[in-house]
């Protein structure tokens, strides 16, 4: 971390194959800040998520995301990095032939937990986090979708991540239920995770106001104000 920012870009140019997609980029997030990620269908708000998360390099400019020199990068630290991230897309992405605690405890062994004990633990209090406790021995088809989703995010915080990562988490679900994720993601930045959530949802930028990044003409505008 620099600073009180736990991710910084600055004069960033984002590249999907050889297409410029956004260019000059800077931002910065501080440690337990909610931001919204807003733009059109193809603006580039996966793209720049990409970068923080170490799948797109950067071209020229420099950035930094927990504790990480994005410049400079290498296959070594990906794992890393990624330890101290969180990541939440719209589908929800749960393995259908095991249960909500097989689930959690395969992340947790891919990413090098090995104590039972500590295991069992921390699975209970992720569910716990997300309300969802009860549900640690239910199927996927089980529960709910937005008890799914709140599963998948019980999963991100499975490391304790610095930053959490939300790709229209809320895409697939009803209103009252993208309001409930919305207060746990909340919630989650309160407690010191940095989220960046990207939606196209105004409902919901409107109920829970926060800080707005936009991605707009190739550009990444900071502090939107939308009316
Ligand atoms: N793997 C890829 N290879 C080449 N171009 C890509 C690739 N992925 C995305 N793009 C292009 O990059 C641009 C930005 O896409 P991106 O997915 O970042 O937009 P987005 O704002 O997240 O869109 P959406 O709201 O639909 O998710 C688009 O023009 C897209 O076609």
């Amino acid at each position: 971390m620099i600073g009180n920012s736990i991710i910084k870009l600055s004069n960033v140019d984002i590249y999907q194959q050889n297409h410029l997609v956004l260019s000059d980029v800077s931002l910065h997030i501080d440690k337990g800040e909610f931001v919204f990620l807003i733009g059109q269908t193809g603006s580039g708000k996966s793209s720049l998520m990409k970068v923080i998360y170490g799948e797109i390099n950067i071209k020229n400019g420099g950035g930094h995301a927990g504790g990480f020199d994005l410049q400079k990068l290498t296959d070594k630290d990906i794992p890393f990095l990624r330890r101290k991230l969180g990541i939440v897309f719209q589908d929800f992405q749960l393995l259908t032939d095991r249960t909500i605690e097989e689930n959690l405890i395969f992340v947790m062994k891919a990413t090098g937990w090995k104590d039972k004990k500590l295991i069992d633990e921390r699975i209970r209090d992720v569910l716990e986090k997300v309300g969802l406790r009860s549900k640690i021995k239910k199927m996927p088809h089980e529960i709910s979708g937005g008890e799914q989703q709140r599963v998948v995010i019980a999963r991100a915080l499975l490391n304790d991540p610095e930053i959490l990562l939300a790709d229209e988490p809320t895409g697939h679900l009803d209103p009252e239920t993208s309001e409930e994720v919305m207060l746990l993601l909340k919630d989650i930045s309160r407690s010191g995770t940095a989220v960046l959530m990207a939606t196209h949802n105004y409902h919901l930028i409107r109920t829970f106001p926060s800080r707005i990044i936009k991605c707009e003409n190739g550009r990444v505008l900071e502090d939107v104000k939308i009316v």
